[in-house]
């Protein structure tokens, strides 16, 4: 765990201040790929969708990255962007590229740490180095590394070569699906994190409290429509099922996450094998990552590095959504 300061990498875990809280730092590299090329509003480099051109590199642990993988695997792009997965272990030297338990090293450079990536984007980088980075193979540069934008982009701009009968951030429902995905952020995205990584009592009792009080609320809104949003799969249903698919297996015992577990809420339980089992979802997602990146990962939390071997997890059992209208 670490970060770059001006270029340099330091060895460093989160600072959490005075309150113990821990606050996640802004994404610093915010540029937008699109149809036309053109960029951005209120940006200045341009970034035209082409196949073939870009290039993800995610960790299969980590609830962010894996929402670019979902975006890409059901819009159909695995042929348009390709992809880079890192070692579970995040150490001194951040994430790695060492090839084992089916990470794939970095296949376009051949480098050690993602730090490098980050530095052959910027030389003089300062900040936290984070998945997932979308970089840009012509013009050798991050173009992003903020996946709630990385996924809007995944949705649209490439529609001429992907799945463009699938849009999972309709302009028409973008309202409705900012609105969970601002009460489902921080409270239970990010909430977990504030309870794993806080330093005091007190920061992790309100950051507990935030995260069950947002549990509920989804719980009984699944109770009402098959997914967040009506009768319609969205963008806010996938943000949601990267915290829910690693919660009893990671966030319940090593983030201290324990008045109760998926499982003992039948609509979230049933709402996440719903989503796990659509085609092709299984595929991006791997529990040994999971497991063994935040149990070993994260030293002030778990100084043993044990990872349990538990819970049983069984998400291909049967679900009773269909009791819910889909949209056709
Ligand atoms: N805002 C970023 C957050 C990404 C993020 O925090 N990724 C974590 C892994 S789950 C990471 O790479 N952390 C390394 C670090 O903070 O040093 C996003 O959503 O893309």
């Amino acid at each position: 765990m670490g970060l770059l300061v001006d270029g340099i990498w330091k060895n460093e875990w989160y600072d959490t201040g005075k309150d113990g809280k821990f606050k996640r730092s802004e994404s610093q590299f915010r540029d937008w790929i699109t149809k036309d090329g053109k960029p951005a509003e209120g940006r200045e480099r341009g970034f035209k969708a082409e196949p073939g051109r870009y290039h993800l590199f995610v960790s299969y642990a980590c609830p962010w990255a894996h929402r670019t993988l979902i975006f890409r695997k059901l819009k159909k792009l695995e042929d348009v962007i390709s992809v880079d997965v890192v070692h579970h272990f995040m150490g001194k030297n951040g994430w790695t590229f060492v090839k084992e338990d089916g990470a794939t090293g970095d296949t376009l450079y051949g480098s050690e740490f993602l730090h490098q990536i980050y530095t052959k984007a910027d030389p003089s980088y300062s900040g936290r180095v984070t998945v997932p980075v979308l970089w840009d193979k012509k013009e050798q540069t991050i173009v992003s590394n903020e996946s709630a934008e990385i996924i809007r982009m995944l949705n649209s701009a490439f529609d001429e070569w992907g799945d463009a009968s699938l849009d999972l951030s309709p302009l028409s429902l973008r309202g409705q699906i900012d609105a969970v995905n601002e009460r489902v952020y921080p409270a239970i995205n990010n909430g977990v994190y504030r309870a794993g990584f806080a330093t005091t009592q007190e920061a992790y009792e309100e950051a507990f409290d935030d995260l069950f009080d947002g549990l509920d609320e989804m719980e009984e809104r699944l109770g009402r429509q098959r997914y967040l949003v009506g009768d319609r799969m969205t963008e806010a249903d996938w943000r949601l099922f990267t915290t829910l698919v690693r919660f009893d297996a990671v966030y319940f015992g090593h983030f201290k996450c324990n008045l109760r577990q998926i499982d003992d809420y039948p609509n979230l339980s049933n709402y996440l094998r719903d989503l796990y089992q659509i085609p092709g979802v299984a595929e991006t997602v791997d529990i040994l990552h999971i497991k063994a990146h935040y149990y070993a990962s994260h030293e002030t939390v778990n100084p043993t590095r044990i990872v349990p071997k538990g819970p049983e997890l069984d998400f291909l059992a049967p679900h009773d959504r269909n009791r819910f209208r889909k949209a056709a």
